[in-house]
This record gives C-alpha cells, sequence and structure tokens, in this order.
C-alpha cells in the first residue's frame, strides 16, 4: 500500500508473576485489532539446542546472565517491531526483565554482582538509545501462595523446582516496581486487576479493561 504509515500503536504491557494468568489475559484480547505478543519462552527453552531457561533454573549464578542477556535480547526484538495494528499488547517487558527478574537474581545472591552489573549497563544503553514506548501497563495482581498452586499445575518441567519463596520474592518485586514505586521507573500508568481469581470470574476482571482499548481502536 502506497505510503502506508505505521502510526505507532497503543502499546499494553502485561506484567505478573509466574502464574498469574497473562496468557489467558491475551487469549481474552486476541481480536483483528490487537497485535498479541507473547514471551517467546519457547525460543529460551531451545536456542540452537541449548535450554537456557532450564539451565538457568539448574544453576542461576552460572546460567543467569546467559539466559537474561538473551531474554533482554528476544524482549527488545518484540519492543522494536513495527505494527500496522492499532493495539499491541505484549506478554511482559524488557522492565520487567530487568526490575524483577534480574532484580531478584542479584537481591538472592544467585547471580554474580558483576554480572548484575554487565546486565544493569546492557539495560540503561538500550532503553536510552531506544524508544521502548509503552502506553499501559496490566498488572495482574496475585498472591504467591495462589500462584505457586498454579505453576504447579501447569508442571512446567523447568519450573519444577522453583519454591514458593522464589514467587513471593517476585510478588514483592512486582508490588515495589507497580504500586509502591519504591526505586524503579514505571514507564506508563499502571491498571491493576486481581488475578487471583477463578479463571470462570475473571471474564469479569478482563472487561475492565475493553473502555481502553475501545478508546485506542477509536483513534485510528
Ligand atoms: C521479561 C522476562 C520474562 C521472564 C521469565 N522468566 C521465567 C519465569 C518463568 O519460569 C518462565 C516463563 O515466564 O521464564 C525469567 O526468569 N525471566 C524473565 N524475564
Amino acid at each position: 500500500m502506497a505510503g502506508a504509515v505505521s502510526v505507532k500503536p497503543f502499546t499494553v504491557f502485561v506484567e505478573g508473576n509466574i502464574g498469574s494468568g497473562k496468557t489467558t489475559f491475551l487469549n481474552h484480547f486476541a481480536r483483528p485489532d490487537v497485535d498479541l505478543l507473547s514471551e517467546p519462552v519457547d525460543m529460551w527453552r531451545n536456542v540452537e539446542g541449548h535450554n537456557l531457561l532450564g539451565l538457568m533454573y539448574e544453576n542461576p549464578s552460572r546460567w543467569g546472565l546467559t539466559f537474561q542477556t538473551y531474554v533482554q535480547l528476544t524482549m527488545l526484538d518484540l519492543h522494536t517491531r513495527t505494527s500496522t495494528h492499532p493495539v499491541k499488547m505484549m506478554e511482559r517487558s524488557i522492565y520487567s526483565a530487568r526490575y524483577c527478574f534480574v532484580e531478584n537474581l542479584a537481591r538472592e545472591e544467585l547471580m554474580p554482582a558483576a554480572d548484575y552489573v554487565v546486565l544493569d549497563e546492557w539495560f540503561k544503553w538500550i532503553t536510552s538509545h531506544f524508544h521502548i514506548g509503552g502506553d499501559l501497563i496490566v498488572y495482574l495482581r496475585t498472591c504467591p501462595e495462589v500462584v505457586f498452586e498454579r505453576m504447579k499445575a501447569r508442571a512446567r518441567e523447568e519450573e519444577s523446582c522453583v519454591p514458593l519463596e522464589y514467587l513471593r520474592k517476585l510478588h514483592k518485586l512486582h508490588e515495589d516496581w507497580l504500586l509502591n514505586q519504591t526505586k524503579f521507573c514505571c514507564p506508563a500508568p499502571v491498571m491493576v486487576l486481581d488475578a487471583n481469581r477463578d479463571l470462570s470470574e475473571m471474564e469479569e476482571e478482563f472487561r475492565k479493561c475493553e473502555p481502553i482499548f475501545s478508546a485506542a481502536l477509536q483513534k485510528t
């Protein structure tokens, strides 16, 4: 189409703990006008035959930097992907990678301090040289005990040894980043949904977001 202008889509980051229902949320909003970008977990589980996700959980000190560097690359690829859709919805972001997952590995001393510094240098350079954007964050807020049960029920092999304590730490980092805003910047306004609710009740929670999308869709 001659002169097609790729307008900047209304960009949503769907954030939340492991097992908080992000995939369910994304599937609810799967529609022609929305460019859905799920977390590239399958890429993390097979990079030329290497399962970086599995390696990270087995030995975070040895493989945390390797894994999180690749996560950062794959998320940057998704952030910089142009879209002709009026709405672009991403599962997580380069921000939760840095402020939740990398921060957790460092604070729990599961990652050498030098690795943490290098990852942070990459993050600072990327976010100062690329316009990552982000117009809204939808925070699927849960309590650690609920997502622990869901994670076990989902039974993803690499997560089989993830303890409840790990989810508690990740929860606290999400709360501090998105609600308490204690240390890290929040790149967009946050909409909080109660994602502890059963799947059957989540439709009601998701409907709270409809006006946002219809507003974004009307703009085009
Ligand atoms: C952006 C980002 C997503 C992400 C997911 N994960 C882990 C949590 C889950 O076990 C799995 C899929 O989300 O990957 C991680 O360790 N670091 C991450 N960083």
